[in-house]
């Protein structure tokens, strides 16, 4: 028998770190456009009337099909059949084809009475025709980058099978996080130039959605020639899956404690985003661009420590008491913004440190799934999470958007109407993501104990010596 062992592509640290740039790039953009309303969401609401209930709406839309039509779990059986490159590029796509729907939905020709505005008003008068049509694009376009998570998640795991995995999840998060620092920086700005407008922004970081199609197709190339190199290795470990295989992930209790951790933990992280730059402005009397400056030191703390702590859990492991530590840190945060009268320093504390929670949590999450997940399975095993976790995201914004709705009883009416000095208080939502933070506390103990007992190595390193 041969013995030479033949170098593959992903063993060239140049090669295996210029695909995840290149794949990284895709969530950059995605991830801009994600938060691109989230700075302007006071504008939305003076120039488009999308009240807070109208915008949790908005902003929830886009779990709405990943969620009710099981979207996502399509998602990972395309992805565990169809393989990386076909569903990267389909997920691309589909953002794309989403944002321009959204796009259209808010733009001047719609709500001055273009194509379709009169049969949007006709019907459910409480949500304006621009948020149904915004609904029904961005729900398409979560489609898309709930799929392209998923797929990005997969494709890491295979180029960085054996090295450093936890490295590589950290920094793609980080180069995310990144898209989520410059749109807080940008979307206001952009909606600011003279005549303000929202439409601005959305137009702006849409087309950019474009490049991301272009640089995942550019890794499609690199993914080939490593599938080459491996022979059919690949193909067979993916034929291998089976639909039954989701009741193993279903049935499995160490991975629906994950999942429940992931849900709890990452709903008091991105809806708090869509409402954080009010909650600022209200809280500190701030323009919604200083809110939005400040908010932004979230972001660039994720972005720092995330493949930091990615790569020490790499060689040093930890990863159960990392998403413990993580749960702490952002129920700590959130009840300083609902308990402790705020000024600005405390806000800058509360909002880094919540960066820090939000490094502990994904840098420890999203590497230890493989090693609860057999591989032949793994897409479905991340799309799984990513459904159970966008239920929350679909509904926590709604949640949210209604609690700060009937806590502030007639002023989103006085602000419409431009009354000057009306504030929202932001305590009882504050106290709703606060709770998220204990419960998922408890999950965090609960699933280090089971990790004691049954050794499934979550607080092990992943590099093997
Ligand atoms: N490839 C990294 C794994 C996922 C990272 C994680 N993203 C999610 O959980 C998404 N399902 C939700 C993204 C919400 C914005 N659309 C993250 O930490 O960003």
């Amino acid at each position: 028998m041969t013995q030479t062992m033949q170098r593959k592509l992903n063993d060239s640290v140049v090669a295996r770190w210029g695909a995840l740039i290149l794949i990284a790039l895709m969530m950059f953009f995605a991830y801009m456009f994600v938060d691109v309303i989230s700075p302007i969401s006071s504008l939305l609401e003076t120039q488009r009337g999308w009240s807070p209930d109208v915008y949790g709406t908005v902003v929830g839309s886009e779990y709405f099909l990943n969620v009710f039509v099981l979207f996502l779990i399509f998602a990972g059986i395309i992805l565990d059949k169809m393989g990386v490159r076909f569903t990267g590029l389909l997920s691309a796509g589909l953002m794309i084809i989403g944002a321009g729907i959204k796009l259209y939905g808010i733009s001047d020709y719609f709500v001055g009475g273009g194509f379709g505005w009169e049969f949007f008003n006709s019907f459910w008068p409480s949500m304006p025709g621009s948020a149904k049509v915004a609904c029904i694009g961005f729900a398409i376009f979560g489609c898309g980058a709930e799929m392209a998570g998923v797929t990005v998640s997969r494709a890491i795991a295979r180029w960085f099978d054996g090295k450093e995995m936890a490295l590589a999840m950290g920094v793609e998060m980080a180069i995310a996080r990144l898209g989520v620092t410059a749109v807080f920086f940008l979307s206001p700005r952009l909606a600011a130039i003279a005549p303000e407008s929202v439409v601005r922004p959305v137009a702006v970081v849409g087309a950019l959605l474009c490049i991301g199609f272009l640089t995942f197709l550019v890794f499609t190339f690199m993914d080939r020639k490593l599938d080459r190199q491996m022979g059919n290795i690949e193909e067979i470990e993916e034929d291998k899956f089976k639909v039954k295989d989701l009741g193993n992930l279903f049935g499995s209790k160490t991975f629906m404690i994950v999942a429940f951790l992931c849900v709890l933990y990452y709903s008091a992280i991105f809806p708090f985003q869509k409402f954080a730059v009010p909650m600022l402005q209200n809280t500190l009397a701030i323009s919604s661009q200083e809110a939005s400056d400040l908010f932004a030191w979230f972001p660039i703390g994720a972005m720092i420590l995330t493949p930091l702590l990615g790569a020490f859990l790499d060689f040093r492991g930890k990863g159960a008491t990392m998403l413990i530590l993580g749960a702490i840190l952002m129920c700590a945060c959130h009840l300083t913004f609902a308990l402790v009268p705020l000024t600005k320093p405390i806000a800058y504390i509360a909002i880094i440190l919540l960066g820090v929670s939000f490094s502990l949590v994904p840098a420890a999450l999203w590497p230890s799934v493989p090693k609860l997940v057999d591989g032949r399975y793994l897409g479905s095993g991340y799309s799984v999470i990513f459904w159970i976790q966008n239920l929350g995201l679909w509904a926590f914004p709604l949640i949210i958007g209604k609690t700060l709705q009937a806590t502030n009883p007639g002023v989103s009416e006085q602000i419409q109407a431009g009354v000057e000095g009306v504030t929202y208080n932001y305590t009882v939502p504050m106290l709703v993501f606060a709770s998220l933070g204990v419960l998922a506390f408890f999950l965090g103990i609960w699933l280090k104990r089971l990790d004691t007992k049954n050794h499934y190595g979550l607080e092990l390193p992943n590099v093997k010596k």
